[in-house]
Order: C-alpha cells, then structure tokens, then sequence
C-alpha cells in the first residue's frame, strides 16, 4: 500500500529573555484534545513553513512574528498520521498571547514541565531546548594550561554553559589532570562537559558525555552510552551518519576561515544552511565563527555557535 506523503507542520518556540517558552493545549475539538504542544499548525499548500507559522500564530494567539529563526525539523508517525514538524524559534513578537480557541497557555522551561501529557513529537525536542547557545572547545595545548584553566573559569562566570575538552596532542597522564580540573570548575558552575573522543576517559572522570570526531561517529554502529553525546560533521554523509546514530547534536564545520584548519574549505553560510536544511539534530556552527556571529548562525539555522578562541 502507497505510504502517503507527511503533513507538513509550522512550529514555534515562543522564547522569552529568561528562557520559557509558550506551550499551549489542545482544543477539544482536536484528535488529542488536552494534550500539550507548541503554538502551530499545518502548513496549507502555496505557504512558507514561516508563513504558515505567521498565519497560524496570528489565528491562535493574535500576535504578529516580529524575530523567527528556522530550528529543527523532525518527523513523527503517530497511528492516524506522519507530520513533519518544522521547527522556528521565535524571540520577538508584537501583542500578548492570548488564547483565541480556548487552549490553556503556560511558560515552561525545558529542565522543569509542570504540564503533562505533551505530545509525543515534542518530547525529544525538550531535550534539545536545554542546549546553551554557545559551545566551547578548549586549546590548553596551545595557550598553556594555566592560561587555559584561567579563561575557561572566567567564561563560566560570564555563563558558559557547555564545554569540550579537545587536547589531541597532550600526553594521556596529563590530560587525565587537566580534564579532572576542568569538570571540577565545570560542575562547580552547573555547566556541562564533554571530552573528545574518549568514551573510557569521559566515564571515569564522570563527565556528562563525549563529543565524537568525524572518523569515528562514521566507525560506530551504536551510539556511546554516556549522557550525552555530540559528533563532529563536515558534510551530508556524517550530518545523516549523525542522525542514525541518534547523538544529541553536532557541529558543522569550517564555516569560515579557520586557523586550526587553514587546509579546509571553509562552507559559508549558504551552504552551511542548505547542509542542515530539515536536519533533526541541533547544529553548532564551527569555525572561524565569534560571539558576534550567533545571530548570523540561527538565522541560518543553527542552534548556535561552537568556538576555541573568542570564549
Ligand atoms: N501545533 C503543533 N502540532 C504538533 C506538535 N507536535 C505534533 O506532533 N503536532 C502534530 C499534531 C497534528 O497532527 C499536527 C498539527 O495539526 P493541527 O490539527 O494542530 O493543525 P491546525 O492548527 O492547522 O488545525 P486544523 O486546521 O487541522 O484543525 O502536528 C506541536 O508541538 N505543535
């Protein structure tokens, strides 16, 4: 029997400055009426996934998109349907949202739902939600490791929240060393840490889970069992590769110009943008890329940025 095609579906994630977002209820006039989900709906045929989402939260909440930047997109097979959910974050808006089909609104952060049951599509992504906007990647091998451990503890105060320890060249004794000081300030700052590529290391030192390089995500058949896992990627095979897998995001690198790969053809943005055009994994940009470049990268679909120098 001919599987029929997805029903394309806009979705936003009304952010606020202090992280909540917007989760609404099903009218009940609705196949599962009472569930909680994104504002949204179908995408009707002739529109932009950003048109619809326009039009829809206009129709559900009256308020007018003012800032939206194309997020995840993810595909989900409940028993009547399969929908393609388009995701936007939206972090500007004009008006209040006020319920306009009697659905219930509340503001949710990621780490503590007071609300249930979700909608099963939506589950995943809360995950995702709990992502920080920038990722640092350490160079110690390169600046010293006082100097390394100074910047990192500085970046902490100022609100990193995700961190890769990345020292290929440094012998193993002492990166045990580094690596133990780093999650210590790490922890101490509720941040989170990851160690490349060693899975063994990053289990004894209790990290939160390991960032896999490109040659060896494509070498796994099963993800590591750590927390949580990202991966490097630097085209369409490992982007999907990444998928499969099921690791919890990745970087896509060099974005521009890079002095840890000057060899490397940097992407640019539109490429950068077509390679995780409805890719269902958050997507860090790397390479060449600084603070000032964040509103650039999620405005080309990225959860945001990855960085070794500019922390
Ligand atoms: N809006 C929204 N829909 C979601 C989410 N997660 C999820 O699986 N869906 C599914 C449920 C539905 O099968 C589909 C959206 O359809 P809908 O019935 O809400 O669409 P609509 O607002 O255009 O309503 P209608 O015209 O079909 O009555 O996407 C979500 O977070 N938000």
């Amino acid at each position: 029997m001919p599987t029929s095609p997805p029903v394309e579906v806009a979705v936003a994630v009304l952010t606020r400055a202090d992280g909540s977002f917007l989760l609404a209820s099903r009218p009940t006039d609705k196949l599962y009426s009472g569930y909680w989900e994104f504002p949204g709906g179908k995408i009707e045929a002739g529109e932009t996934p950003l048109q619809a989402l326009t039009r829809e939260l206009d129709e559900e909440l009256g308020i007018t998109i003012n800032a939206a930047t194309p997020w995840l997109t993810r595909v989900f097979s409940y028993p009547h349907a399969t929908v393609r959910l388009h995701f936007y974050r939206v972090t500007r808006w004009q008006g209040t949202p006020t319920p306009r089909e009697q659905q219930q609104l509340v503001w949710q952060t990621a780490d503590k739902i007071s609300v249930a049951p979700l909608l099963p599509a939506c589950i995943p992504v809360l995950r995702s939600l709990t992502l920080p906007p920038v990722y640092a990647i350490t160079h110690a091998t390169e600046t010293g490791i006082e100097t390394s451990l100074a910047t990192i503890q500085q970046a902490l105060q100022n609100g990193l929240k995700l961190l890769q320890i990345r020292e290929k060249a440094m012998p193993h004794d002492q990166l045990e060393h580094y690596a133990q000081a780093v999650v210590q300030l790490a922890h101490s700052h509720q941040a989170m840490i990851l160690i490349n590529q060693d899975i063994d290391l990053a289990q004894a030192l209790h990290t939160d889970g390991v960032h896999l390089t490109s040659t060896q995500l494509l070498s796994l058949t099963t993800r590591p069992a750590v927390d949580w896992c990202g991966a490097s990627c630097h085209n369409q095979a490992e982007l999907k590769h990444a998928e499969q897998l099921g690791v919890d995001f990745v970087t896509l690198s060099p974005v521009l110009p890079t002095l840890s790969h000057p060899d490397m053809k940097p992407l640019g943005w539109d490429k950068f943008s077509t390679l995780i055009r409805d890719y269902s994994l958050s997507v860090y940009a790397l390479g060449g890329v600084q603070p000032a470049d964040l509103a650039t990268a999620q405005a080309h679909g990225a959860h945001g940025i990855a960085m070794m120098r500019g922390i």
